[in-house]
C-alpha cells in the first residue's frame, strides 16, 4: 500500500544559457535520477518571454498616450517555452516523469496600474492554454509582492479561475506558493492565503504549495495547513542537515512535518489533490554532502516509504482501511430503511461489539445474583438490525442461563432486516429468539399494561455520531414508559454529546461545490478539519431510565422537557482564525465502567455541570469539571458530525466564541431538530472609560497590533534556528529513530528564499520592464507605528494612571441555524 504522495525535483540550471542554447530543460534535468521522481518542476516560458512580453508592453504604453489600443500579449514561441510540445502523454507504465509548471512570477497581478494587472493576467493565460495543451494540470504561481494591494491580486486570480481554460475538464490547479510560516507572526502567511482563498469564494482550483521552513513548528500553524488544500511541498536543499556520515537528512520535526502531510493526503484527496514533495536547489550542496544531489532523492524517497510502512502498521486501521473521504447526510435510521450494505458495515466493527459483549456479561451477571429478578430474565434487543447484538447476548445467555431461565426477545422495524433475523434464528439460534416486527415507539401501546412485556434488560444500538440523532432518546422512552420496571437495566445506560468550533475550509468548500445546504448537519468521513478551541464541550447527557431524572416534574411537560435541551457554550481561542462550524462527538456508558467514545484521543473535554455546580465552578476555576478523553481504539462505527456555519467567521486572536447548541424536540409536529448559532467576543482593557478615544494598555491580540495589511515578514526575514519550546509545539519524534546530525548547511535561508527560489527569483531582476527594478520582492513591511519589543501602540500614545475597566467587545454573530428544522429534522 502505497500513500501517493509524489516526488518532484526542480532542475538547477542557467535560464540565461538555456535561452541562448535553446535545448529544453528536460535535457539538462539530473541524469540518472529520473527512476526516483514523478515531477519535474520547470517554468511555462523562459526569460525570453519575459523580454518579448516587455518590449510589447513599453510599445503598448506609449502608442497608448496617443491613440488607446487594447493590450496584446503575443503568444510564446517556441524560443519561449521551456517545456517541449511532445512526448507529454504518457503510457500508463511510463515512468518518466510528468511536469509540474511554474507560472511567471515577475508578473505584478496586485499592481495599482490596471494595464500592469491586464498584462498580468494575459500573460498568465497563455501559459495556462500551453500547460493544458502539453497536460500539465498543476501550476504553481508565486504571491503577491505587496501585501497593501492583496485584493487586486485575489481579484486577477479569481479572474484566472473563470476562464474556460482553468475549469473545463480536466481543470487545471493553481497553487499559490507560499512559505508554511514565518517566525515574525506565525499565522501571516496562513492569512495571506486565506484572504486569497476567500476572496475567490473557495474555488476548488485553487489550492497552496509550502516551503517547509528550517525551524519546528509550532503545532497550531501546522494543524492549519492540514486542513488546507496543499498540493506541494517544497523542500529547499537549505533546510537539510547533514548526518554523522555527511548524508544530507531532514530535522525530525520536518520528518514529522511530511509525514503528517502524507498522513492526511487520502483526506484532501477530497479534491483529487495529489501531494507531492518538490525538491529543490539540490544543485547548490551537491559537493557538501556525500552521495551528492541523488543523496537528497534517496532521502525524500526513504522518508516517503518509512511514512508509509508507519501508516501501515497495525495501529492505523483507518490509514489501511484507504477508504474515500466522504461526506454524508446522517442516517435516520427510525424512519428510513437501512440496506444491507449499511448493516454489513456497521457489523464490521468488531470492537463496538466486543464492548456491547462486555456490558451484557455484566448486567446479566448482576441481574443473576439478585433475587429481585423474576425467573424468566427477559432481555429485549430493541432495533436489532441483523442480529450482530442478539448474537452476543445469546452467547453470553447460553454461556450462564439455563433455557427457561431467560426469555431473549430481538424486535426490529425494519422489513427485511426482519426476514435476516427469522434466517439467523432458524441457523444460529435454534429458533429461540422471540423475533417481533414492529416499531417499538409503537409496540403494544395499545394493549392493557398487564399484557405488555416487562423488560430486565434492554440492549439497544440507536446512537449516531452526535449520539442523540438517531433518535434513541425517544425510542428508549417508549420502552421504559411502556415495558419497564423500576429495576431494568438499559445498554447503553447514558450517552452525552459533545461540540467544538472547527476550521475545515474542505468541508465548507465541498458543500458550496455541491450544492448541499449549509443549514443541514453533515457525517464526515476522513475530511479534514482543526479544532480551534483547546477544549471540547460536553453539551447534554441522556440517561436511562429518563424518568428517575424528572421526578416531580408535570407528566404533560415531561416529553418535551426530557428530549429539548439548549446549552450554551464558550470556548476561548488563542490564535485568529476562521470557524466553518461545529464538529459533534459523542461518548455512551453501555454498562458499569464501560464505554464508547467518539472524542478524539487526548481531547480536554469540559464536562456539563448542573446549574449548582457551574455556579461554584464561576467562583472557583478549579472546580471547572475538565477531563481527558480518548477515542475508543480501534472502533470505526462513527465518523464525526459536522453543523456548519453558512457563512465562515473571522475572529483575532483571543477571541472568545460563545455557541448556542439546541436540540428542539416538537411533539405538536412530530419531529427532532437542532439549531445552532455563534457570537464571537474579545476581551479588551480600557482606562480613562468613558472616553472612548482613550483605549490604552489595551490587550491587543497580534492580528489588530499590526496593520493587517502588511503585516508579512520583512524582506527575507531571516529565521533564527531556535528550538525553543514554543507554546503548543509538536514533538512527535518519539517515533522517529535517532538520526545524528550535524547542523545545517546553510544558516540564511528562510521559507520565503525557498519561496524565491522556485520561482528563479533570485536569478532574474525584478520585473524591470515593469518599472520595479531594485524593488525587494515580497515588500511585506509592517507600516503601524508600534513598539518594537512588545507590538504595543508606543508608550508616549498612551496615558498613564487612568482606570482599568475589562470590556466584553462583540466582534461577530451569525444567524440562527436550521430553525424549525428547515434544512434537517427527524420524524418521529
Ligand atoms: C444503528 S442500527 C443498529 C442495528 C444493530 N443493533 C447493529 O448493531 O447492527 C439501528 C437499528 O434500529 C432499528 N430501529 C430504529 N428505530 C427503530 C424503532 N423505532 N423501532 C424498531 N426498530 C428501530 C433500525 O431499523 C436499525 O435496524
Amino acid at each position: 500500500m502505497h500513500s501517493n504522495v509524489f516526488v518532484g525535483v526542480k532542475p538547477g540550471f542557467n535560464y540565461k544559457q538555456h535561452s541562448k542554447s535553446s535545448r529544453f530543460l528536460e535535457n539538462v534535468s539530473t541524469p540518472g535520477l529520473s527512476s526516483n521522481y514523478d515531477y519535474v518542476l520547470l517554468p511555462i516560458t523562459t526569460p525570453r518571454y519575459k523580454e518579448i512580453v516587455g518590449q510589447v508592453f513599453k510599445e503598448f504604453q506609449n502608442q497608448s498616450k496617443q491613440n488607446w489600443q487594447p493590450l496584446r500579449v503575443p503568444e510564446p514561441q517556441l524560443q519561449d517555452i521551456c517545456i517541449p510540445p511532445f512526448n507529454i502523454n504518457k503510457l500508463d507504465n511510463d515512468d518518466t516523469p510528468s511536469y509540474i509548471g511554474l507560472l511567471s512570477s515577475w508578473l505584478e497581478l496586485e499592481s495599482r496600474d490596471p494595464s500592469v494587472r491586464d498584462l498580468g493576467l494575459k500573460v498568465l493565460l497563455n501559459e495556462c492554454k500551453y500547460a493544458r495543451f502539453v497536460g500539465i494540470n498543476k501550476l504553481i504561481l508565486a504571491p503577491p509582492r505587496d501585501l497593501s494591494n492583496l485584493q487586486l491580486y485575489g481579484q486577477m486570480i479569481y479572474r484566472l479561475l473563470q476562464k474556460p481554460i482553468i475549469f473545463t475538464a480536466p481543470a487545471l490547479t493553481i497553487s499559490i506558493s507560499l512559505p508554511l510560516y514565518e517566525d515574525s507572526d506565525p499565522l501571516a502567511t496562513w492569512e495571506l492565503w486565506n484572504t486569497v482563498r476567500k476572496l475567490c469564494e473557495y474555488h476548488s482550483s485553487l489550492t497552496i504549495s509550502l516551503a517547509l521552513p528550517r525551524s519546528r513548528t509550532p503545532s497550531y500553524v501546522l494543524n492549519r495547513w492540514l486542513a488546507e488544500p496543499v498540493s506541494c511541498l517544497l523542500v529547499s536543499s537549505s533546510i537539510f542537515a547533514s548526518n554523522q556520515y555527511a548524508y544530507p537528512v531532514l530535522h525530525k520535526f520536518n520528518q514529522n512535518l511530511i509525514l503528517k502531510f502524507q498522513n492526511i493526503n487520502g483526506d484532501s484527496q477530497i479534491l483529487g489533490n495529489e501531494l507531492c514533495v518538490i525538491l529543490h536547489g539540490m544543485e547548490k550542496y551537491a559537493d557538501d554532502v556525500k552521495g551528492g544531489e541523488s543523496a537528497y532523492l534517496e532521502y525524500i524517497n526513504y522518508l516517503l516509504k518509512k511514512g508509509d510502512k508507519i501508516l501501515n502498521s497495525n495501529g492505523n486501521r483507518q490509514f489501511m482501511l484507504q477508504e474515500q473521504s466522504r461526506i454524508m447526510p446522517p442516517l435516520k435510521p427510525h424512519s428510513d430503511t437501512l440496506l444491507n450494505s449499511t448493516y454489513l458495515t456497521f457489523e464490521k466493527d468488531l470492537v463496538k461489539y466486543d464492548l456491547y459483549e462486555s456490558a451484557i456479561s455484566e448486567a446479566l451477571q448482576d441481574v443473576s445474583s439478585q433475587e429481585s429478578f423474576k425467573r424468566p430474565i427477559v432481555i429485549l434487543v430493541a432495533g436489532a438490525g441483523r442480529g450482530p447484538l442478539v448474537d452476543r447476548t445469546f452467547k453470553m445467555i447460553s454461556m450462564l442461563f439455563t433455557e427457561s431461565e431467560v426469555s431473549l426477545i430481538a424486535l426490529e422495524k425494519n422489513p427485511q432486516a426482519y426476514l435476516y433475523l427469522q434466517k439467523r434464528n432458524f441457523d444460529c439460534w435454534d429458533n429461540k429468539v422471540k423475533l417481533i416486527k414492529e416499531d417499538m415507539t409503537k409496540w403494544q401501546i395499545d394493549e392493557p399494561p398487564e399484557k405488555r412485556i416487562q423488560v430486565d434488560i434492554c440492549i439497544s444500538e440507536l446512537l449516531g455520531s452526535f449520539g442523540c440523532n438517531e433518535l434513541s432518546p425517544e425510542c428508549l422512552w417508549s420502552i421504559e414508559k411502556y415495558h419497564s420496571h423500576k429495576d431494568t437495566i438499559f445498554i447503553p445506560r447514558s450517552y452525552s454529546s459533545y461540540i467544538a468550533p472547527i476550521f475545515s475550509p474542505l468541508f465548507y468548500q465541498k458543500l458550496l461545490q455541491t450544492n448541499r445546504s449549509l443549514e443541514a448537519p453533515w457525517v464526515v468521513h476522513k475530511v479534514p478539519y482543526c479544532i480551534l478551541s483547546s477544549k471540547i464541550n460536553e453539551v447534554w447527557k441522556f440517561e436511562h431510565p429518563i424518568c428517575e431524572n424528572y421526578v416531580g416534574q408535570d407528566e404533560d411537560d415531561c416529553d418535551t422537557i426530557k428530549f429539548s435541551h439548549s446549552s450554551l457554550n464558550e470556548f476561548k481561542i488563542k490564535h485568529r482564525g476562521e470557524v466553518h462550524g461545529f464538529v459533534g462527538f459523542f461518548t455512551a456508558n453501555l454498562y458499569n465502567n464501560i464505554f464508547l467514545s467518539t472524542l478524539p484521543d487526548d481531547s480536554m473535554v469540559r464536562l456539563k455541570s448542573s446549574e449548582e455546580t457551574s455556579m461554584h465552578a464561576r467562583q472557583n476555576e478549579n472546580l471547572q469539571l475538565i477531563k481527558k478523553c480518548h477515542h475508543t481504539s480501534n472502533m470505526t462505527s462513527w465518523s464525526p458530525i459536522i453543523f456548519p456555519l453558512k457563512q465562515p467567521l473571522s475572529f483575532i486572536d483571543d477571541s472568545e466564541l460563545s455557541v448556542l447548541m439546541s436540540r428542539i424536540h416538537s411533539d405538536t409536529e412530530q419531529k427532532i431538530w437542532y439549531e445552532w448559532s455563534l457570537e464571537s467576543f474579545i476581551y479588551l482593557m480600557l482606562s480613562n472609560y468613558g472616553s472612548a478615544a482613550a483605549a490604552t494598555n489595551m490587550t491587543i491580540p497580534r492580528s489588530m497590533a499590526a496593520d493587517d495589511t502588511k503585516i508579512l515578514g520583512r524582506n527575507y526575514h531571516l529565521s533564527t534556528t531556535t528550538n525553543q519550546k514554543l507554546d503548543n509545539q509538536i514533538d512527535l519524534d518519539q517515533d522517529i529513530e535517532n538520526e545524528e546530525e550535524q547542523g545545517f548547511l546553510s544558516n540564511l535561508e528562510t521559507g520565503w528564499q525557498s519561496v524565491q527560489d522556485i520561482h528563479g527569483l533570485s536569478e532574474t531582476a525584478g520585473p524591470s520592464q515593469l518599472s520595479s527594478i531594485n524593488r525587494p520582492m515580497f515588500d511585506l513591511k509592517s507600516s503601524r507605528a508600534l513598539d518594537s519589543a512588545n507590538g504595543l501602540p508606543r508608550h508616549e500614545d498612551v496615558e498613564e494612571d487612568a482606570p482599568e475597566v475589562h470590556v466584553r467587545v462583540k466582534t461577530g454573530v451569525s444567524t440562527l441555524h436550521n430553525v424549525g428544522g428547515r434544512a434537517f429534522s427527524l420524524q418521529l
